[in-house]
């Protein structure tokens, strides 16, 4: 006879460790049940490992469960390996109805993530039994500490558990205890314990290779040789002895009264099972782990090659109640020798649960790779080309976090993954792309509601976050027929505030008054200035139809367009950061009013969100890729974020400067973004560079390229990122928002907060309440005057720059200035005038010539703009800046309605506000205050810069 099928005849039910698609398809389940008597499968995270992740068996079903819409890398698996399930779950069908419910079981492990969670094991559990819809499914749940009162709750609720991870005796009586209790349960809620069943499953071999591996080193370090051979006898026991111990327990727990008493009611005992038998030792007979545990009322579940090995050549006989003493001898000797099995079991266990872990990181790699590639087509690509001692240090940063599920505990909202101090509070952004989505309808209508009015213009005024992100979106997307033209007003300069006003007509165009906060100052008097100028346009009851808000609930800007009459109030979400928050109302707002489309923007946003979600893996999850290149890059002194944007989303990179800059750069440590530099050769730069490079697909510009694969040549680090299209752009506000998170934690900062702005913001405060106090600002002295300019800095940099040579010259003082530049440093131009193309061109050919003549990283930047952006990191990130601000006299000042401070006098106070911090922080600073016509002041400025230079 079939010794497999003679396993019946003792009473003991073997079942099939194994599980894939084909196996099943091609019917050599089937077949094994027929042969063999086979009444079971089991899975576990390393099954499905090999089957889905080491072949490409699952691809035709991974392309069809995408095909019906894309979703998590997660819900991909579960929704393979559920399918897998079923399939086995309705061929061992007919086995269950012969036998009645007493076997013919399919198990399918929860995630081994949550083997610690009590509260989540269940949730799981009831998912996927809800989700296989079989009777003759078994979830199985770890007989972890937090496992046991999941495994009791589940069965008490009616859900068959198979109890998985089992070591020892004494856990194997909780276990039973357990399910006991969950009976009980049962029937006192009215249940009918007579559909439920479960398994406890013992593991063996493990035990075998862990207790071996202590009496080889024992045996190796033995001098007498009759203990030596005392050590010996033991190995090769101990798992045996251990698994016919529990049978003992077995026996005795499901036979008294208590059981009696379950019994009658119809429950079944919960037989022991026998996990883990292939032999791991080929010393060892390879059907040992069958044969010496045979006996009634038990299964034994093997992998395919243990079948088969027992099918040839195994010899069964009713062994589980042979030799019982002997068992317990051994495990007394092997206490006395100085094994601890107790201490081997819970290590075992702890084991188990990472090894399942990793499997399943495996596992959900695969899966998430398969899935990047039927969607190509709607992923952003990215690639990383990072040189040796960075790539290394890439990959070790990435297994730690693998091993510490960090990526899942991001998602989680652990704060612990930072500086845990209240980083949980400002992850709203995580979700805020599929909450946008659900808001969809109210954005349609408000659409509908601006193309009715007819509005040929939209103005966001906000700063920063609230200004940032609908820049990109202006300047990224068309505008649609039908909608308004997008613009954006993100500054106190008086000239600038006149340009937009003159860009646009008055009559027909809404203003969308942007602030989460709500007391940000610019757009509070922007909306000052721009409500008066429409009332007087249109009338001053008219006026509050012309404006909304994008403000956080309760905020004071909220009141304010309550007692203005907007015509509407769009509420943001209070755990999303201003820089986080282009997803959110911030962006969508805008976006609406622009006639842009929210459902695709969205839709292709989510395609990122899933790529980067807590179920993908490090390796393959993008934005955690990028975010560890780029916090292991500024550990190593490669700090200059260098961001290059194509055409079609050259704005991109002004938002990602915020983003990275206010989150990462403060006490002392972070990352200095460096936006609008084109690219150079390599001996250009310095070795504090890691280069970020975006374009969108079709694009093409052969000389830079050409530029950036020299950059990688000569060793720099550089990322490509490829957009599907300009309308992705989503993807990328995902993949860094998700990036930058992650360089925050690299980095070991609170990438949420913004210490030093707010000082510059009191500083501010102060100024202006003088000034409205005394109608002047506070006096201040210059370091020099001279008929084109005043210089001003503080003592120490005074000191510093006589030093170094500034006399009674500009071109002396910028000369002392720039000659305090030392390699690893970035000079940054802070001009607080008009940003318009000349002054850009301008600022952009001064800080290029520094770039190139000092091979130094320059940023070229505005004010008040810039402080909601970079400045943050100018002020408290590393101490490499090299600042020159340059302010100049309004040629038309411009007043605030209501206030006595005009927009020239905030514009000067927040210069001031600013240098006087950088100063106060050591910061190496001056200014130039430009008198008289400005273009002839920025041209003599810019001679005595590269005066200074040569
Ligand atoms: O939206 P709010 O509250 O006006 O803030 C604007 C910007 O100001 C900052 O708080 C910095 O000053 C940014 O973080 C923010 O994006
Ligand atoms: O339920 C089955 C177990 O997961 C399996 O038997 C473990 O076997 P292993 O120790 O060979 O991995």
């Amino acid at each position: 006879m079939n010794p497999v099928k003679a396993l019946e005849q003792h009473g003991q039910a073997i079942w099939l460790d194994f599980l894939a698609r084909g196996f099943i398809a091609k019917g050599d389940l089937t077949k094994l049940i027929d042969a063999d008597g086979v009444k079971g499968v089991t899975s576990n995270p390393s099954i499905f490992e090999k089957a889905i992740g080491s072949s490409d068996e699952y691809d035709g079903a991974i392309g069809a469960a995408l095909a019906q819409g894309d979703r998590s890398v997660g819900e991909l698996y579960e929704a393979v390996a559920v399918e897998d399930i079923q399939h086995a779950a309705d061929v061992l069908r007919p086995t269950y109805d012969k036998l009645e419910g007493r076997d013919g079981f399919v198990s399918l492990e929860v995630s081994p993530y949550l083997a610690l969670d009590t509260k989540a094991t269940i949730v799981e559990a009831e998912r996927l039994w809800a989700a296989v819809k079989r009777e003759n499914l078994m979830v199985k749940v770890p007989a972890t500490r937090q496992g046991l009162p999941a495994i009791k709750q589940l069965i008490s609720k009616g859900i068959s558990v198979n109890v998985t991870l089992l070591f020892s005796q004494k856990v194997y009586v909780e276990v039973a205890e357990a399910y006991l209790s969950g009976l009980e349960a049962l029937i006192a809620n009215g249940g009918d314990p007579s559909h439920v069943a479960s398994v406890a499953s013992f593991f063996v071999s493990r035990i075998d290779s862990a207790v071996d591996k202590e009496l080889d080193d024992k045996i190796a370090t033995a001098n007498d040789p009759a203990e030596k051979a005392r050590l010996e006898k033991l190995k090769g026991k101990i798992a045996i002895a251990n698994a016919k111990i529990a049978y003992q327990d077995y026996k005795r727990l499901f036979s008294g009264d208590r059981w009696k008493k379950l019994q009658v009611c119809g429950a079944k005992p919960q037989r022991l099972l026998w996990a883990s038998t292939g032999t791991k030792n080929k010393a060892y007979s390879d059907v040992v782990y069958i044969e010496e545990l045979i006996g009634p009322d038990t299964v034994n579940t093997v992998p395919p090659a243990t079948l088969d090995a027992f099918r040839d050549h195994g010899k069964p006989r009713a062994s589980l109640e042979e030799h019982v003493d002997d068992a317990r001898a051994a495990l007394k000797d092997l206490a006395n020798v100085g094994v601890s099995l107790d201490a081997i079991t819970d290590r075992l266990v702890t084991e188990a649960v990472q090894l399942f872990a990793d499997s399943f990181d495996k596992l959900l790699g695969a899966v998430a790779f398969k899935r990047e590639t039927v969607l190509a087509g709607g992923i952003d690509t990215q690639k990383l080309a990072l040189a040796d001692d960075l790539a290394k240090s890439v990959k070790e940063h990435g297994e730690d976090w693998r091993n510490t599920g960090k990526i899942r505990r991001l998602w989680d909202r652990d704060k612990s993954v930072w500086t845990g101090t209240d980083e949980d509070k400002w992850l709203g952004w995580l979700t805020s792309a599929a909450a946008e989505k659900a808001k969809l309808a109210d954005y349609t209508e408000f659409a509908k509601w601006v193309k009715a009015r007819g509005f040929t213009d939209a103005v966001v005024l906000g700063m920063g976050g609230s200004s940032l992100g609908p820049e990109v979106l202006a300047h990224t997307f068309a505008q649609q027929p039908g909608f308004p033209k997008l613009h954006v007003l993100d500054s106190t300069d008086p000239a600038q505030v006149r340009t937009l006003e003159h860009s646009v007509t008055l009559g027909t165009t809404l203003f969308i008054v942007s602030s989460k906060s709500g007391g940000t100052t610019e757009p509070n008097v922007m909306k000052d200035y721009f409500f008066a100028r429409v009332g007087e346009t249109v009338g001053a009851d008219k006026a509050g139809q012309h404006f909304v808000a994008v403000t956080d609930p309760g905020s004071s800007m909220e009141k304010v367009a309550t007692e203005a009459k907007f015509a509407r109030i769009f509420h943001g979400d209070p755990t999303i950061g201003g820089r986080y928050s282009v997803l959110s109302p911030f962006g969508m707002v805008p976006a609406a009013a622009a006639g842009i489309d929210l459902g695709q923007l969205l839709d292709l946003t989510m395609a990122m969100v899933r790529s980067c979600g807590p179920d993908v893996p490090p390796q393959e999850n993008p934005g955690v890729q990028l975010g560890l290149a780029m916090g292991c890059a500024g550990l190593e002194g490669r700090d200059k974020v260098t961001i290059t944007s194509s055409k079609a989303i050259a704005d991109f990179g002004a938002w990602a400067e915020q983003l990275i800059a206010e989150s990462t750069g403060k006490d002392g440590k972070g990352l200095i973004p460096i936006d609008g530099e084109p690219l150079a050769a390599p001996s250009t730069y310095g070795n504090d560079r890691l280069f970020i490079d975006l374009r969108t697909d079709g694009e093409s510009d052969a000389a830079h390229d050409a530029k950036l694969a020299a950059l990688e040549d000569a060793g720099h680090p550089v990322v490509r990122i490829v957009l599907k299209s300009a309308d992705a752009i989503g993807q990328e506000f995902f993949r860094f928002e998700l990036a930058t998170a992650v360089a925050g934690a690299i980095l070991g900062i609170n990438p949420f907060n913004q210490p030093d702005v707010e000082s510059a913001k009191i500083k501010t405060r102060e100024l202006t309440a003088a000034f409205e106090t005394s109608g002047v600002l506070p006096p201040e002295k210059p370091a020099l005057t001279t008929a084109d300019a005043d210089l001003y800095t503080d003592e120490s940099n005074v000191a510093a720059l006589r030093k170094a040579g500034a006399d009674g010259t500009l071109d002396s003082w910028i000369k002392a200035h720039l000659a305090r530049t030392q390699s690893g440093d970035y000079v940054a131009l802070l001009a607080y005038i008009e940003r318009n193309a000349a002054h850009i061109d301008t600022l952009q050919s001064m800080r290029l010539a520094v770039r190139d003549a000092r091979h130094l990283a320059t940023c070229a930047e505005f004010g008040p703009r810039f402080l909601h952006s970079t400045g943050q990191a100018y002020k408290g990130g590393p101490d490499s800046g090299v600042f020159l601000q340059i302010t100049a006299d309004d040629a038309n000042d411009l007043a605030v309605p209501g206030q006595s401070a005009s927009f020239g006098v905030i514009k000067a106070a927040q210069a001031r506000g600013d240098f006087d911090v950088l100063t106060e922080r050591g910061r190496r600073a001056l200014r130039v205050h430009l008198k008289g016509d400005l273009g002839a002041g920025l041209k003599s400025l810019d001679k005595a810069i590269r005066d200074a230079l040569n």
